[in-house]
């Protein structure tokens, strides 16, 4: 196999393989070095699997509020049918479908873990102990990714603490599971778990799911307290200890919870720490600091790409900076033109102010751009306009006692959408309609023009446009 290439990139993430490609369709020789599986973090124990554990309960809740198809449900979740359908989506951890994808893209594959070893050069050492040098002619885009943080809380890392990996790779539904950490993945995993007939505690040191509007939260938190499960908020945890029956979990309010097993949710740290970023006068261990084009401030010829850039930990956030990435690497590598004014072709611009995310809790969360309080600390002089969805008559349709709430945010000033999050069932569908809007920065007179089909819970939008009062012209 060769040694030289045009781009180096590490890590076969979605990250990885998407600036690969891209840097492969400009012209590039490129090669990519995997220490697990290609795929990374998100086909095998993050997005995929996590979505298959949610998605049987979703659709089992969803025929329960609609009669007719409630009577036919004649039974609980079948456990053993999900998990099946979760090992199917993870291809049982076997990455030979995706080795494929890469050499149908031309796109050379080394197994190892790769580390920076001189200027653009990375040294892979396989499992074998054997050592490969290869070299760039051009660049090196670390997309290494993140992986769950485990706090110091006493007795925590003695007390064998599942991570997202464990939860998402489940074989057996523990009896019992005590959760800490409010984020997506603490509630993600109470949904998941409650769904599979767990008992489950999550113990949040604030709010549930604190980055979104309150509406949220305060949603979320409803329901998995209807749904049985103990909702700790403002609650430390003190120490963690295992014992012959299970864990024991001391909070500061003096509450003591028992479970089998105990999930750190509690965020996530880059996987830097052997990658020789001391080489390149870079700390081991942090984050990569990135301009717009991904590029490692200070070192013209590295790229840090995706979860690894802590610019958003989400797989189409990275694969939009590795679309940008993969360009740039190879506009720059030809010499051409390159485009990195904001909005352009080589930038990832929308990092900053317009990143959708859907949570796939109970209701579903979805949201896109700055929340109110956001936009106010940025100086914009704010408006938040908030209307009910279940007064659709598409929700109505959806599901009988259809529950939810819409949110959106303007700048008064210019007279568009930056921030719109729902909160209800299925929501998740009504959010690139919003992510247009805001990107486009379509003003709201125009938007009273975007006709949401009857009926569907796209209504809301007309709902929310005649909430905040169509402008009408001066005499
Ligand atoms: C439980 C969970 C659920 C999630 N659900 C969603 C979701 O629904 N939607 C969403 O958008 N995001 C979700 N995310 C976030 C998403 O998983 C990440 O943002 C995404 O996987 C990051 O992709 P990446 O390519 O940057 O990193 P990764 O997917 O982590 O890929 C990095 C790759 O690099 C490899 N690697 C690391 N170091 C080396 C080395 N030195 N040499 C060689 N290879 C190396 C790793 O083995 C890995 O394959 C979820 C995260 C978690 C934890
Ligand atoms: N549906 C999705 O898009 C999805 C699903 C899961 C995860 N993810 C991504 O994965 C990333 C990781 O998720 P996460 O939930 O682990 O992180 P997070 O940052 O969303 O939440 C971490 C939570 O842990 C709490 N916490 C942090 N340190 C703590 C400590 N020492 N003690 C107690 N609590 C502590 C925080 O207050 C927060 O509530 C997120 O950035 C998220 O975007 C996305």
């Amino acid at each position: 196999m060769d040694t030289e290439y045009d781009l180096i990139v590490i890590g076969a993430g979605s990250t990885g393989e998407n600036v690969a490609d891209r840097a492969v369709q400009g012209g590039l020789k490129v090669v990519i070095v995997e220490d697990e599986l290609v795929g990374g973090e998100c086909s095998y124990w993050a997005c995929m699997p996590s979505k298959a554990l949610l998605r049987s309960g979703e659709a089992l809740r969803a025929a329960e509020a609609v009669p007719g198809a409630a009577e036919a449900v004649t039974g609980d979740l079948d456990v053993a049918a999900v998990l099946k359908r979760r090992d199917a989506f993870t291809s049982s951890w076997d990455d030979t479908s995706q080795v494929g994808w890469l050499e149908g893209a031309g796109i050379d594959l080394v197994r190892g873990r790769g580390r920076i070893t001189a200027v653009r050069e990375v040294t892979v050492l396989d499992t074998d102990g054997q050592e490969r040098v290869l070299r760039a002619r051009h660049a090196v885009a670390v997309c290494t990714g993140s992986e769950a943080t485990i706090p110091d809380i006493p007795g925590l890392r003695d007390a064998a603490p599942w991570t997202s990996r464990d939860a998402t790779s489940v074989k057996e539904i523990p009896d019992s599971l005590v959760i800490i950490g409010g984020g997506v993945v603490g509630v993600e995993m109470a949904t998941a778990f409650t769904d599979l007939g767990a008992r489950v505690t999550i113990i949040s040191r604030g709010r549930l799911l604190e980055t979104m509007e309150t509406i949220v939260g305060d949603a979320v938190v409803d329901r998995l307290r209807d749904r049985g499960v103990q909702v700790m908020l403002d609650t430390r945890t003190t120490s963690v200890t295992r014992g012959p029956a299970g864990v024991t979990v001391e909070t500061d309010t003096g509450e003591t919870v028992q479970a089998t097993e105990v999930l750190a949710a509690t965020g996530r740290r880059a996987r830097t720490d052997d990658l020789g970023l001391a080489v390149v006068g870079l700390t081991d261990g942090d984050w990569l600091e990135v301009d717009d084009t991904m590029r490692v401030k200070g070192i013209d010829w590295l790229y840090g790409v995706g979860d690894v850039n802590h610019r958003v930990l989400l797989t189409h956030q990275g694969k939009y900076q590795a679309r940008a990435a993969g360009d740039v690497i190879a506009s720059r590598a030809h010499g051409t033109p390159v485009d990195d004014a904001p909005w352009g072709i080589h930038v990832a611009t929308a990092d900053h102010d317009c990143v959708p995310q859907v949570v796939f809790s109970d209701p579903e969360a979805a949201s896109v751009g700055q929340t109110s309080d956001v936009a106010q600390q940025a100086g914009i002089r704010v408006r938040v306009v908030d209307t009910p969805l279940g007064g659709v008559a598409g929700a109505a349709l959806l599901m009988d006692g259809y529950e939810g709430t819409a949110r959106m945010v303007v700048d008064e000033d210019r007279g568009v959408v930056v921030g719109m999050t729902f909160v209800g069932p299925s929501v998740s569908d009504l959010l690139h309609a919003a992510t247009v809007a805001v990107v486009g920065e379509v003003h709201l007179d125009r938007l009273w023009h975007a006709v949401p089909s009857y009926p569907t819970v796209n209504e809301v939008w007309l709902r929310l446009l005649e909430a905040y009062g169509r402008p009408q012209p001066t005499p």
